[in-house]
């Protein structure tokens, strides 16, 4: 609603939903993201069963996809588990969590996303990690 044609939150300002291009964007940064993963020896260990099957996978991507989008206030919903519910019982270590933080900002940066939006974007991820790290 409001009196703008930028977007659907009420001031003048773009969201950084479409700042990131939309569900486009987000998809292509999404699956570069998951491929720079899958890639990455650091954390790679950790979706062996994800990689090796093509429904979890296609699963993964979409809630990444749903989060990312609603987070940044686009129009999708996050239908996945909590982070604590998805990631208590795998003990991931901070470095773990850096590893895969640098697998997403380099994405980000292949597909030239700006800084000001990768930081409103980690902004939005970085307090997810104490539900995700040491649990
Ligand atoms: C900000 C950081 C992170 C975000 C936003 C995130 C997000 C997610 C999401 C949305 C899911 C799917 C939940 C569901 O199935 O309902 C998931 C699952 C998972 N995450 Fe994370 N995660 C993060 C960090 C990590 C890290 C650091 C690791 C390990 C190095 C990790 C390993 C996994 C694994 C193994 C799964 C299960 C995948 C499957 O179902 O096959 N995550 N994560």
């Amino acid at each position: 609603a409001g009196c703008n044609k930028d977007d659907d939150n009420n001031t003048n300002e773009p969201t950084l939903y479409t700042r990131l291009g939309g569900l486009e964007g987000i998809s292509k940064v999404t699956d570069q993201f998951l491929a720079n993963v899958a890639a990455d020896s650091k954390i790679n260990e950790r979706f062996v069963a994800t990689v090796a099957d093509p429904y979890r996978l296609q699963l993964l991507r979409n809630n990444l996809i749903d989060q990312i989008c609603a987070g940044s206030g686009g129009p999708c919903q996050y239908k996945g588990k909590t982070m604590l519910e998805a990631h208590t019982g795998m003990n991931i270590s901070t470095d773990e969590f850096n590893a895969l933080v640098n697998d997403l900002v380099a994405s980000m940066t292949y597909y030239k996303v700006a800084e000001q939006e990768q930081s409103a974007l980690l902004a939005i991820l970085g307090p997810m990690q104490s539900d995700i790290v040491g649990k």
